[in-house]
């Protein structure tokens, strides 16, 4: 009965509108591989904010505006929480990973995991923590202010790892963060939406030796890495244990707070898995790991993607800049550095964290998800097992809503009366069930890390640069990040404050 109704609705209710394709391939080829953002971005212009299309195989609808993907990942979270279907997550490893799995209980322990340490409040515990490391980030910019991506790296990826797991990064070389940043950037590579489809497409190319071209795809070789990267954490963490050494971590809190009510058999494994998944997902957005090497040569390929994007603004805005850093000046002066609790009191600078996280969103497609069952939404059929994505970048860049959206200008949160407007670029953070789990965590290290920087620094171009054009190159994959750029960082005149 079931797939005759199935049938039924699907004979009254059209697919949505899309590019027609070729027969095997589909729409592959009419796709921008690097910036698939801007192909499905023009395709909305001309089939509406829901477009279908097919890509090997592949049914995937494309919501282009805020409300479809609210109306569907939102108010229909129970049918839109699923993942793509990945022949890769089995041989491969990562069947441990939170982003890949499907919706079910395991899932939802891993979210309960995430919950516990990082809902909104709670989460800031970890405050001291990122004031921290960013004391650091200055330190560490004022000393030796070209090697400025190596920093933004070392922030990000200190706070999310002193969270999950209480380990402390003391240098540029630390063992941990090596064996991460090396196997996850050989996960976002498999991972990535093309290469998905391709191995869903044609599985055997797991078997290709490592030594072959392609031979990155070698699933046994990935597995290992994969393995060693769960287990190195956890080893050090128990040591710590072991010697009454451990500090307040997202991993003790599951193992301490969590296991007594959720019996299953793996837990340790599960918050491994979850704890791993914090980690990496942390770092590959906020410092990204993914980029291809192939189009980079001279540049170390880690990047923290949010705070480059910040850098790019800067320098590309000298006004607002400047604008932000009187602000600054006037409310908090010279003689300390800005701390959490000067938030409410710098809507410019919030307006320019905001204008960040619009103006090239970090994962403008943030991640793919998928239906479970069909569904009927307007006019339009909707195929169970459907790769439903989030054009983000859309959304961030509708002219209706963001006049001249290219244009980087924070006043856009700003209302006549210099209040803030009540848009915090929400769905840059994604949809329903699968909603970023360490947005809350993530806004705190962003934050302070633009205040504090803006405080005590002045970003420009290096002139050479910016008479040869300052066009700088993108990194792209699920992550798009500005690839570091000649610019200098000034320590400004007006501060007092010891770096
Ligand atoms: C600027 C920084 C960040 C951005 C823009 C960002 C954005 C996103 C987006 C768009 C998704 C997909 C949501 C969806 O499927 O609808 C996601 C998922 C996720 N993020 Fe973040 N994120 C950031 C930082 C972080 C940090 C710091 C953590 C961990 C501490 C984290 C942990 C995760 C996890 C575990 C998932 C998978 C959730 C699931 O599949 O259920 N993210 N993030």
């Amino acid at each position: 009965a079931s797939s005759a109704s199935r049938r039924n609705r699907h004979d009254i209710n059209a697919y949505p509108p899309g590019p027609s394709g070729l027969p095997l391939l589909g729409n592959v080829y009419q796709i921008d591989g690097m910036a698939p953002w801007m192909t499905f971005t023009e395709w909305k212009d001309t089939y509406g904010d829901v477009v279908y299309c097919r890509q090997l195989g592949t049914e995937l609808v494309i919501l282009s505006s805020e409300e479809a993907a609210r109306d569907l990942l939102d108010k229909r979270s129970s049918n839109y929480s699923d993942r793509m279907h990945m022949a890769m997550m089995e041989p491969y490893g990562f069947k441990y990973n939170t982003v890949f799995i499907l919706h079910d209980d395991i899932w939802r322990l891993h979210r309960r995991i995430a919950h516990h340490s990082l809902r909104e409040h709670h989460v800031n515990m970890f405050r001291p923590t990122q004031l921290r490391f960013s004391d650091v980030l200055l330190e560490n910019l004022a000393a030796n202010p070209d090697k400025y991506h190596d920093h933004f790296q070392r922030f990000s990826g200190s706070v999310v790892l002193s969270a999950t797991f209480d380990h402390d990064v003391v240098d540029n070389d630390d063992l941990l963060t090596r064996v991460v940043t090396d196997t996850t950037s050989l996960t976002n590579r498999l991972t990535s939406p093309g290469n998905t489809v391709l191995m869903n497409f044609l599985p055997i190319l797991q078997y290709v030796p490592t030594w072959v071209p392609g031979g990155w795809r070698n699933a046994a070789a990935a597995r290992k890495k994969t393995e060693r990267m769960l287990n190195l954490p956890f080893e050090l963490l128990n040591a710590k244990i072991v010697s009454g050494m451990a500090g307040h971590s997202i991993a003790l809190d599951a193992l301490e707070g969590l296991e007594e009510t959720n019996k299953v058999d793996n837990f340790e494994e599960v918050v491994k898995g979850a704890c791993m998944t914090l980690y990496a997902a942390g770092e590959e957005t906020v410092f990204l790991s993914n980029a291809r090497r192939d189009h980079l040569t001279d540049i170390d390929f880690k990047t923290a993607s949010t705070m480059m994007v910040f850098l790019l603004a800067m320098c590309r805005n000298p006004d607002a800049q400047r604008r932000a850093q009187q602000e600054i000046d006037a409310v908090i002066g010279a003689d300390r550095l800005p701390d959490y609790n000067d938030r409410g009191l710098l809507p410019y600078v919030e307006a320019v964290y905001r204008e960040v996280l619009r103006w090239y969103p970090v994962a403008p497609l943030g991640i793919p998800h998928a239906s479970t069952n069909d569904d009927v939404y307007g006019d339009w059929f909707i195929p169970k097992g459907s790769t439903i994505i989030a054009n983000v970048w859309a959304m961030s860049h509708n002219p209706a809503k963001y006049p001249e959206p290219s244009a980087f200008k924070p006043e856009r949160f700003l209302d006549a009366h210099g209040q803030l407007t009540d848009d915090n670029v929400s769905y840059i953070w994604g949809f329903g069930r699968r909603i970023c789990p360490g947005r809350h965590f993530a806004t705190n290290s962003v934050w302070i890390a633009i205040v504090r920087m803006l405080a005590a620094f002045r970003f420009e171009f290096q002139s050479e640069f910016e008479r040869a054009g300052a066009d700088v190159k993108w990194i792209n994959s699920i992550t798009s990040v500005p690839a570091p750029f000649p610019c200098r960082i000034v320590q400004r005149q007006n501060t007092t404050h010891d770096l």
